[in-house]
C-alpha cells in the first residue's frame, strides 16, 4: 500500500452541489486518486469513525494499484432511479432526470415526515411510471418494529420489488420479516457493513436479500467474498459517488454477477443524476436504464472548479493520514 507522501501528490478533494438534499447535506465530498491502475474515489461520510474510513480507504486503494483486480473493459449494468424523501409533487420532476428506467428506489421513513408521506411519493412514483417497473422503498433503519410492520403493510399495496433496511438492528429484521411473511421481501444494507455480519444476517434468517456496497465493504475482492459466503440475492449500491466511485460499483456487479453465475439485479448506482455537477464531461448518469462499464477519467478543469476549499482539502488530508495507519 502506497505512503501518505506517495499519495499526496496522486489526490484531488472535492466537493459536488447535489441537486436535492440527502443524508441532510446538500454538497458531497470527495477524494479522488490518480492510481497507477486508473482513478479511484475515497468517500466516506464525513461523520464516520477513522476506522470505518479506512475500510473504505482499501476499497479505493485496491481499486487504484491492485492490476489483477480482472475489471471488465466494456458492457454495462441495469440500474434503479433514487428519489430521497421529497414531496410527492417533486417526483415527477425528479424521475424525468433518469430518463427511462426499469427500477426506483424510493427513500421513505425520513425523520419529521410521516407515512401519509411515504405513500404518497410511492403513489406518485407508480403513478409516473406504471406497473412494470419495479419498486423498492428504503428507510435506512428508520421504523420501529411495529411502525415498520405498519408501513409495509400499507406500502404493499404498491407491489414492492423489496423493503431496504426497514429497521435497525438485525434481531428485528429477523422479527418483521416472519411477521410479513413473504407479503414484502426484506433487503440488508446497514446490517451488512462488517465481515462477520453477513453471517448474523443469514444465521437469523433476517433477510432475503444483501445490499453491497464497494466501499464500505473494503473493496471488490471482499465485497464479492461476501456475496459468496451469505449465498442470498444481491444488489450493488453506491453512496453518493462520484461518477469514478459509480464505476467502481458497476465493476463490483459485473464481477458478483460473473463469479456467481447470476443476472445484475438493477444496481443503487443512477446517482450521478443528483449531482448537479461531475468531475467528467461524460458523468455516468443512467442512459436507457444502465450505466457503462468504461472507466473514468475526470476532467482537469472540472476537478479544479470542483476543488474544496483550502480548509476541506486540509480536513481530508488529516483523515487520509489518520486512517492509512489503520488499513484493515
Ligand atoms: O441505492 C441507491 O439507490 C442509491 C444509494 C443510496 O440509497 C444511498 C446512498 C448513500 C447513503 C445511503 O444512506 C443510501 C442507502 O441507504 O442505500
Ligand atoms: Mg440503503
Amino acid at each position: 500500500m502506497p505512503s501518505f507522501d506517495e499519495l499526496l501528490p496522486r489526490i484531488h478533494v472535492v466537493s459536488l452541489p447535489l441537486v436535492t438534499r440527502f443524508r441532510r447535506v446538500t454538497e458531497r465530498e470527495a477524494v479522488l486518486i490518480d492510481g497507477p491502475e486508473g482513478w479511484s474515489e475515497w468517500s466516506p461520510f464525513l461523520e464516520y469513525g477513522d476506522a470505518e474510513a479506512a475500510q473504505w480507504l482499501h476499497a479505493a486503494l485496491e481499486y487504484a494499484n491492485d492490476a489483477e483486480l480482472d475489471l471488465a473493459d466494456s458492457g454495462s449494468i441495469p440500474v434503479n432511479a433514487t428519489v430521497p424523501a421529497i414531496a410527492a409533487a417533486e417526483v415527477p420532476a425528479l424521475l424525468e432526470r433518469y430518463g427511462t428506467v426499469r427500477a426506483v428506489k424510493v427513500k421513505v421513513a425520513e425523520p419529521g415526515q410521516t407515512l401519509e408521506d411515504d405513500v404518497a411519493r410511492v403513489r406518485a412514483v407508480r403513478e409516473v411510471l406504471g406497473d412494470d417497473v419495479l419498486v423498492r422503498v428504503d428507510a435506512n433503519g428508520g421504523w420501529s418494529l411495529e411502525e415498520a410492520a405498519r408501513a409495509l403493510e400499507q406500502l404493499g399495496a404498491f407491489t414492492l420489488d423489496y423493503a431496504e433496511q426497514p429497521v435497525a438492528s438485525v434481531e428485528d429484521l429477523a422479527r418483521l420479516r416472519e411477521q410479513l411473511d413473504g407479503r414484502v421481501a426484506i433487503a440488508a444494507d446497514e446490517s451488512i457493513r462488517k465481515a462477520s455480519d453477513p453471517l448474523r444476517v443469514t444465521q437469523l434468517g433476517a433477510a432475503d436479500r444483501i445490499i453491497v456496497k464497494a466501499q464500505p465493504l473494503g473493496g471488490l475482492r471482499r465485497a464479492t467474498e461476501i456475496v459468496r459466503e451469505v449465498g442470498l440475492p444481491v444488489t450493488v449500491s453506491s453512496a453518493l459517488d462520484t461518477s469514478v466511485g459509480l464505476t467502481m460499483g458497476a465493476q463490483l456487479a459485473a464481477r458478483i454477477a460473473r463469479e456467481t453465475g447470476t443476472e445484475v439485479s438493477p444496481a443503487g448506482l443512477g446517482t450521478a443524476a443528483l449531482l448537479r455537477a461531475d468531475v467528467t464531461r461524460a458523468p455516468k448518469r443512467p442512459v436507457e436504464g444502465t450505466i457503462s462499464l468504461a472507466p473514468v477519467v475526470p476532467d482537469r478543469d472540472l476537478v479544479e472548479q470542483h476543488a474544496a476549499s483550502a480548509e476541506r482539502r486540509a480536513w481530508w488530508l488529516a483523515r487520509l493520514e489518520r486512517c492509512l495507519p489503520l488499513l484493515p
